[in-house]
């Protein structure tokens, strides 16, 4: 077995989709219509579905905004660079929530963004995890 997708209730699905693939660099798998549902499934990754887990962004067309509520965490992406890719999120007009840097009890570097409904992104910095328990 192994992870295929996370999927994401979207508000507006041009808005993510110019989110993910211009700020965060993902590429559009695939995007497909879904008329008698009113609904629109896009998947977007870093590479093929066939060997890596991806994002599968779903538009209700009806629906324009969730609550997130306060059980959601986040979706991890490896950088090489966590300082540096806050700093690219920002001059691309993204939002970051929590600067670049050891975790809070623990010493893995990272640093959280927003996506345009406010699900929550992490960057962890390759390489950067030391303790047993991060
Ligand atoms: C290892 C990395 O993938 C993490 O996600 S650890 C990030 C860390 N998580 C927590 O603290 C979880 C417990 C917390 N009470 C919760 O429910 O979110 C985190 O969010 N650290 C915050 C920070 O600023 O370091
Ligand atoms: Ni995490």
């Amino acid at each position: 077995m192994r992870l295929l997708h996370t999927m994401l209730r979207v508000g507006n699905l041009e808005r993510s989709l110019a989110f993910y693939q211009e700020v965060l660099g993902m590429k559009l798998l695939r995007r497909s219509n879904y008329p008698d549902g009113r609904f629109t499934l896009a998947f977007v990754g870093y590479g093929d579905e066939a060997d890596q887990t991806v994002l599968e962004l779903t538009h209700n067309w009806d629906t324009d905004a969730y609550e997130l509520g306060n059980a959601y965490g986040h979706i991890a992406i490896e950088v090489d660079d966590a300082y540096a890719a806050c700093e690219a999120v920002r001059a691309k007009g993204g939002k970051v929530t929590r600067e670049a840097g050891p975790m809070k009890h623990g010493t893995t570097v990272i640093a959280f963004v927003e996506d345009p409904d406010g699900y929550k992104i992490e960057f962890i910095q390759k390489g950067s995890r030391q303790g047993a328990h991060d």
